[in-house]
This record gives structure tokens, C-alpha cells and sequence, in this order.
């Protein structure tokens, strides 16, 4: 296992207290190790879990060549482009029921979709394009079809000995179909990684407690609890620790010994009451960064051991934006490589339908809505408070706008690169 340090040094320059948001995310990427364990499970369960090994696909699928539509196989060396065609029907061919019939030049068979195309025939006239049906035969109008039309061949999906699906993926549910048309019925899947969090800061009270006057009420245990549990991480909720040394110690080792990483909120930026940085760093290889970003700007990372365990740590700063942002641009990968997946998001370019203030020399996230305009045109702006305690911008909001380090005040009209919230299911 790398050190931070054996990381850090390969950058040309490295500055923790000025780190870029790339320089960081690579730091984070090269010193991230994935975990050991792999468990077989039934097709069903094995939904949004990431694939331990290649499948390779057992079968052709489909195994024969069908037809697409509902109609009349037949020979395309019977069509003729200039002239009517009468074939006599000479049987019939259901899915699942395939039939020894050959016709010969001048017959068809009536078939039905997904049905195997009966030996010599190439095409399929769907029942609707067949200019009239008599009694046991056909006549097709020229040109009413070509030869090779709606034939489905063998194999056009997956041939037999073929990379069904890569080691990596994450299983979507397009993927749980794929593997069932193989009639595979358990694949291997990396083990769940198990994640603890708390949050610290004696401001901070828990739901059910009174609201003393000062305080606010522990929002980040619920950010992190909805995005880990969507990452697929079987979760650990401490709760809040209190700012003590003794308890942060207590609290750090007790995680470290029962999980693969670890998250904080709060305590990592310069302030007088936190010993959070001072625990983090006797009990490991942490490093404090302030990040070139807006929310997010203090981040400690890097890994603790106690009694012969080690734990991932990320200590994500306090303000309820910061702890998203953070996560979302530093800890998701972060725990998708740890789980063996490789599974970056898209960015894409929408009109801006607002001017938007930015400085150059860091990258901002700033909450978003896409919305389709009057042209029909996607278009983003921005919502209302960008202030990195402001959650309700979060809320509202259905994209992130990356705002890069380099770029300036943004103009109305022009393009942004945005990363939408959701996907298809
Ligand atoms: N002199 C400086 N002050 C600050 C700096 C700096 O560089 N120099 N950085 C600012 C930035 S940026 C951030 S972000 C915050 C992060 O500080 P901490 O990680 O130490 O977080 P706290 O001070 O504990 O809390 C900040 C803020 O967030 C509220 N909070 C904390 N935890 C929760 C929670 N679980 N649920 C809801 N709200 C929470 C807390 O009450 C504070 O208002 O530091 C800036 N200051
Ligand atoms: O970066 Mo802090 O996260 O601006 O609030």
C-alpha cells in the first residue's frame, strides 16, 4: 500500500494548501486500494452491485436465426421489383415451435415473431405489407419488401464465447436482462463495502433533541446516510461525536477497527475547538488539504490503523453544501474503486440562462436547474444562494454546474458544463 507521501511526491508540484480539484482527485485515486471478497449471488440481488469477473457469454444469443415481425417467411430470390409475387403457404412457424417445414422457390410459411425462419429463407413480409392473402397463398407487391428483411440472425446479440459484461461494471438493470438471456442465474460481485460516519461539533444536535440556543440541528449524518446507502454501502451511523479528544479517539479507533472507510463532517478547517485534525493525524497518514474549490474548500484524507485494522479516512468539512460537493467530487469514485468499478459521470454542455460570477483560480460547483426553454432548448440556471451552508440550493437543484478552475464570470447564452443529479432508472 502506498503512502500519501509516496503519492504526493510524484506530482510536480504540491502545495496541501492549495491543492487543485485534479491534483486531489488523483491523489485520492492512486492512493485508494480496492478490497478483497467476493460473493456469488442470485441474478435479482446482484442489482446496482459491481461485477468481481468478466462473463463470458455460454451461449449465442439469439441461438437461432427468428423472424422480427409477424408475417411470411420466404426466399428473397422469389421477390421481383417490378412484378406482383403469388407463394403458396405451405405452414406455419410459432416462437418457441420450430418447424421442419423447407419451402420450396415460389412458398412461404406463415411465422410469428421470434419464430425460427424455417431452412432456405432469408426474409420476412410482415403480415401487414402483404398485398392480399387468399386461401393458402400470398401475393406481395414489387418491391414491397428486399431480400434479407426482417430476418434476426444467430448470435447478433451475443455470440457464444463473447465478453458479455466486464469485470467493473456497476449491474444495471439492462445488465440483470442480458445475463438472464444467457440463463445465467448467480454472478460474482464485489462485497459490500462497509462505511462509517459521524458527525462532530458541540453545536450540533440530533432530531429529537431540543433545538439549545446556538445550535442547529445534525443535517450532514442524513446527506451521507442517503448518498452512501445509494452507493450501495452497508452503513454505520454514530452519530454525533462530541469535540473532545478522548471521544474523537474513541470514536475513530472503534470505526477503524470495524469498517473499510470512514467519513466526518465537520472540524477540518482552522478552528479553535476542534481537535478532529489533531486525532486524525496521531492516529494515521492524513493529510489536511485546502482544495482550490468552492463548496469543499478544507478536506483531510488519507488512512488510520488501530489494533492491526486500517480504515480509509475522509474527513469532509462541516458546511452542508461542502459535505455534498465533497463527496460527490472526491469520496464517490473513491469508494466505486474501492469496490473494483470504474464508473465516471457525464458531463454536459448546456446554454447558461443567467450570467454567473465566477473567479478564476478554482473550480466552483454551483447548484443548477435544466430546464427545457421556450425554443425547446435545454437551458441551466443557477439556484438563487449559492452559500456553501445554504442546503435548500441543494434540494432545489437537479444538476451540478462545474464551473472550471480557469474560467471566469460566465455570460446569459453561454456554455456550461453540467452533471445532472439522476439517470434513467
Ligand atoms: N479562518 C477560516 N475559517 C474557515 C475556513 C478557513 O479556511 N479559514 N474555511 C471555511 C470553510 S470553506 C468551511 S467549509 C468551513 C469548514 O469548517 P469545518 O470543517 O471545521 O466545519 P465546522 O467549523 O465544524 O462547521 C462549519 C459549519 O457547518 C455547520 N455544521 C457542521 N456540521 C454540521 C452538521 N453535521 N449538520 C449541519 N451543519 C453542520 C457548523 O455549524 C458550521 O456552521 O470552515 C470555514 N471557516
Ligand atoms: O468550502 Mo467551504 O466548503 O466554502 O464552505
Amino acid at each position: 500500500m502506498p503512502t500519501l507521501n509516496d503519492v504526493t511526491s510524484c506530482l510536480s508540484s504540491y502545495d496541501p494548501d492549495a491543492l487543485p480539484v485534479r491534483d486531489a482527485q488523483r491523489i485520492i485515486g492512486e492512493f485508494i486500494t480496492p478490497v478483497d471478497g467476493v460473493e456469488q449471488l442470485p441474478l435479482p440481488a446482484a442489482l446496482d452491485r459491481v461485477l468481481a469477473a468478466d462473463i463470458v457469454s455460454p451461449i449465442s444469443v439469439p441461438a437461432h436465426d427468428n423472424s422480427a415481425m409477424d408475417g411470411y417467411a420466404l426466399r428473397g430470390a422469389d421477390l421481383s421489383e417490378t412484378d406482383p409475387v403469388t407463394l403458396s403457404v405451405v405452414g406455419t412457424v410459432f416462437a418457441g415451435r420450430p418447424s421442419d417445414v423447407v419451402p420450396a422457390s415460389g412458398e412461404c410459411v406463415r411465422i410469428m415473431t421470434g419464430g425460427v425462419m424455417p431452412a432456405g429463407c432469408d426474409s420476412v413480409i410482415p403480415q401487414e405489407l402483404v398485398a392480399a392473402i387468399g386461401a393458402g397463398s400470398i401475393s406481395i407487391a414489387p418491391g414491397a419488401i428486399r431480400a434479407g428483411d426482417n430476418r434476426r440472425f444467430a448470435g447478433e446479440d451475443l455470440m457464444a464465447g463473447s465478453a458479455a459484461l466486464r469485470k467493473g461494471k456497476v449491474i444495471r438493470p439492462a445488465d440483470l436482462g442480458l445475463l438472464a438471456s444467457l440463463g445465467i442465474a448467480t454472478v460474482p460481485v464485489a462485497r459490500r463495502l462497509r462505511v462509517a460516519f459521524f458527525s462532530t461539533g458541540d453545536e450540533l444536535r440530533s432530531i429529537g433533541q431540543p433545538l439549545d440556543a446556538g445550535c442547529v440541528y445534525d443535517s450532514n449524518r442524513y446527506t451521507l446516510h442517503g448518498m452512501l446507502t445509494r452507493l450501495g454501502c452497508d452503513i454505520v451511523d454514530m452519530g454525533v461525536v462530541r469535540d473532545d479528544p478522548q471521544a474523537l479517539e474513541e470514536a475513530l479507533r472503534h470505526a477503524c477497527e470495524n469498517v473499510d472507510a470512514i467519513f466526518t463532517s465537520g472540524g477540518v478547517s482552522v478552528g479553535a475547538a476542534d481537535y478532529t485534525r489533531e486525532i486524525m493525524a496521531k492516529l494515521g497518514d492524513v493529510s489536511f488539504w485546502k482544495i482550490g474549490m468552492r463548496p469543499g474548500r478544507p478536506l483531510a484524507f488519507g488512512r488510520i490503523a488501530s489494533n492491526g485494522h486500517s480504515a480509509f479516512l475522509f474527513g469532509l468539512p462541516g458546511n452542508p453544501v461542502a459535505v455534498m460537493v465533497s463527496f460527490y467530487f472526491f469520496a464517490r469514485d473513491a469508494l466505486l474503486r474501492m469496490m473494483g468499478a470504474d464508473a465516471p459521470l457525464p458531463l454536459f454542455k448546456v446554454r447558461s440562462a443567467c450570467a454567473i460570477r465566477k473567479k478564476p483560480g478554482r473550480t466552483e460547483y454551483q447548484r443548477g436547474i435544466l430546464a427545457r426553454g421556450e425554443d425547446g432548448q435545454q437551458t441551466v440556471r443557477i439556484t438563487g444562494s449559492q452559500g456553501s451552508g445554504i442546503l435548500r440550493s441543494m434540494s432545489e437543484a437537479n444538476c451540478m454546474v462545474i464551473l472550471h478552475d480557469e474560467q471566469g464570470n460566465v455570460a446569459a447564452g453561454e456554455l456550461v458544463d453540467v452533471m445532472p443529479f439522476e439517470g434513467l432508472i
